[in-house]
């Protein structure tokens, strides 16, 4: 992965899910250091947006291990025999270093752009409102839509609502950034605008865990993508190689649109 990044900002080992019988994760394992943007990938319904979730606890692994900025993180099991963090406070400190960027964009419709960007860096890291004003307002300018601050998002469009989203999770200022596919749910002319942003973002050298459809950014930006099918890892590595020069009859099926 990137050769100037040595510090390892998440790992996850050997992930299961389950969902009743429905075993939707079968052992995944992935490392992002410094600097390394991950494109996972694979049909609908192998399980890439269980796995992100997983990480960040959004869903409770049914077991493995996840390391978290060198810590392991401590888990308990809760009554349906799912894995849930021991600690709430180690939760809150995993939900901050990992921030998330939903398909759905999930702003909050009463709050204004501005006040859904300051709201969890003033309410969970607990930051002073002239700083956190201050930081939303360099955050928002930086993917484009601080003219709209003071807009409510049903006023915008999807791909300024996504920015925004994308703003909201930066204020955060976390090690990691998820992406959930972040442009599934945007009419297609949408969709560059937050492509851009998250090239951008990479080109920073920001750790990324992308969810994706778009093979496009998945080649050309990411330096690993992991190809998912059916709760397993089918093949991984470079995309120059993964996705120009494909190993598995899976993976050459899915990338010509071919795999059910
Ligand atoms: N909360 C849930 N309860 C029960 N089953 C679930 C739940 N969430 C996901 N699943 C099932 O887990 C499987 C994997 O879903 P997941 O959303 O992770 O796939 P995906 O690869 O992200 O697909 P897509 O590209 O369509 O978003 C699916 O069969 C889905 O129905």
């Amino acid at each position: 992965m990137n050769q100037t990044a040595t510090v390892e900002q998440v790992r996850v080992e050997d992930l299961h899910k389950s969902y009743g019988d429905n075993e939707v994760l079968k052992g995944v394992s992935l490392s992002a250091s410094s600097g390394d943007v991950i494109s996972i990938i694979g049909s609908s319904g192998s399980g890439k947006s269980t796995w992100l979730r997983c990480i960040n606890f959004l869903e409770n692994p049914t077991s493995g291990r996840i390391v978290v900025g060198g810590k392991e993180v401590g888990l308990t099991r809760n009554r349906k025999g799912d894995l849930v963090v021991a600690d709430p406070k180690q939760l809150q400190l995993i939900r901050t270093r990992l921030s998330m960027v939903f398909q759905h964009f999930n702003l909050w419709s009463h709050m204004t752009v501005l006040e859904n960007v300051i709201e969890a860096p003033i309410h969970v890291l607990g930051l002073p409102k002239a700083e956190v004003l201050e930081r939303a307002e360099r955050y928002l300018e930086r993917v484009g839509v601080w003219n709209l601050r003071n807009a409510y998002p049903a006023h915008m469009s999807g791909g300024q609502q996504q920015r925004v989203a994308i703003a909201r999770a930066l204020a955060m200022e976390p090690s990691v950034l998820l992406f959930d596919e972040p442009t599934s749910a945007l009419d297609p002319e949408l969709v560059g605008e937050v492509l851009k942003v998250m090239r951008s973002l990479a080109e920073e050298g920001r750790t990324m865990l992308v969810v994706t459809h778009e093979m496009g950014f998945a080649r050309e930006v990411s330096n690993h993508v992991i190809f998912v099918h059916r709760g397993r890892v089918e093949e991984q590595g470079n995309p120059k190689e993964v996705l120009v020069r494909p190993q598995s009859e899976r993976l050459q099926q899915f990338l010509s649109g071919n795999l059910k």
